[in-house]
């Protein structure tokens, strides 16, 4: 086992800036997951940890060892690619064991050492069958004990469900899980599938074009996103530009910036700095968090709109909400009293103080 630490690592191929100035130390037996869009720089990541791209400025280490221009035989890691990368033609035996003979461990303690992980994975009955005659699921598996088999420090997982059907890619989430846990090895997951990285990570690090948003705990990312791209990649979200009118230790005055309303919020700073007054931002706020209600609140925080859209989805109940021309989405739970719930009914939503985000506005994608 043991921690990673990146410092300052930049990855260039050419002209493309793949990564940049990446700073991120994982934990020793953390589960970390690098979520992105694709091509936002997380494989470029992997592969600088697992050492098949040496980065092009920084540093890598494992714990305090110096591992930047360690190539990747000699850095014990383990790692599990999209496609899987088996030999189609070689059983499952040889697969799993092809790591083994490479370190010319001694042909016993080889048949020891597959023989337990297959039976770790659930295998041990496929042993001398050909992976070409195997389900996407069973390959994948062969896969995580041909990585695991090698006892790795760092296990390394590229978008490992990618392949599988949403049943399957359910029943693996909880097997590799189950994997990490058992093995307590250090892991770091790829991933583009946000329900993924918040169901299965420790810690996840968010990317977009090759820089690295924000860092955190599953419910920090989602509660306290670090901007709008963090919030808007995450789950749900609405969000209403703002400008900053007023800013003390407790609380931020802001303005719709037609200037037709002005909103309190409690102050939490921006990621990296403070707010300022007469900043433009975006304030932001779960669909969950906002209160409706036929009545007016009281509350500085109510405004009025239109009930735009409904939306019955069983337990619960998505509503579309136009407030001065900016269309809200509130999710309630389906509950008796629902006889206000007209289409083209004017109603009042409340956004509580303490669910709203103030965020900086830097996609600009938010006009
Ligand atoms: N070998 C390479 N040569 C040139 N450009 C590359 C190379 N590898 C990656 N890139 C570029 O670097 C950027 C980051 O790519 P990377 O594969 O790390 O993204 P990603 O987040 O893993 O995407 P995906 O989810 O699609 O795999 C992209 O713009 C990509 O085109």
């Amino acid at each position: 086992m043991a921690s990673i630490n990146l410092e300052n690592v930049q990855k260039a191929f050419g002209k493309v800036v793949a990564v940049d100035q990446l700073n991120l130390k994982i934990n020793e037996g953390e589960f970390f997951t690098f979520l992105g869009p694709s091509g936002c720089g997380k494989t470029t990541t992997l592969r600088m940890i697992a050492g098949f791209y040496y980065p092009s400025k920084g540093v890598v280490r494992f714990g305090e060892k110096d591992m930047t221009r360690v190539p990747p035989e000699k850095r014990n890691t383990g790692m599990v690619f999209q496609n899987y990368a088996l030999f189609p033609h070689m059983t499952v035996f040889e697969n799993v064991a092809f790591g083994l003979k490479v370190r010319k461990v001694a042909s016993s303690e080889i048949k020891k050492r597959v023989k337990e992980v297959l039976e770790k994975v659930r295998l041990e009955k496929f042993s001398d069958r050909q992976v070409s005659q195997l389900s996407g699921g069973q390959q994948q598996r062969v896969a995580l004990a041909r990585a695991l088999v090698i006892e790795p420090e760092i296990l390394l997982l590229d978008e490992p469900l990618s392949n599988l059907d949403a049943k399957l890619r359910d029943e693996m989430r909880t097997e590799i899980l189950q994997l990490q846990r058992d093995y307590h090895i250090t892991t770091i997951y790829v991933t583009h599938d946000q329900a993924e990285a918040l169901s299965m990570s420790d810690r996840i690090a968010v990317f977009n074009f090759g820089v690295c948003h924000q860092v955190g705990t599953p419910s920090e990312i989602y509660n306290e996103p670090a901007n709008d791209f963090v919030a808007s990649f995450i789950g749900e979200i609405n969000f209403i530009p703002m400008k900053i009118e007023k800013t003390d230790k407790q609380t931020i005055e802001v303005s719709i910036l037609d200037g037709s309303k002005r909103l309190h919020v409690n102050h939490t700073p921006f990621n990296y700095r403070e707010p300022k007054a007469n900043e433009d931002v975006v304030l932001s706020i779960r669909p969950e968090s906002i209160k409706l209600s036929p009545n007016r609140f009281d509350s500085v925080n109510a405004l009025e709109g239109k009930l735009e859209l409904i939306q019955f989805f069983g337990s619960m109940i998505e509503v579309l909400v136009n407030v001065n021309g900016l269309m809200l989405k509130v999710n309630m739970l389906n509950s008796n009293d629902l006889s206000h719930l007209q289409k083209g009914t004017n109603v009042w939503i409340n956004l509580p103080e303490e669910s709203i985000r103030i965020i900086p506005k830097i996609s600009g994608e938010i006009k």
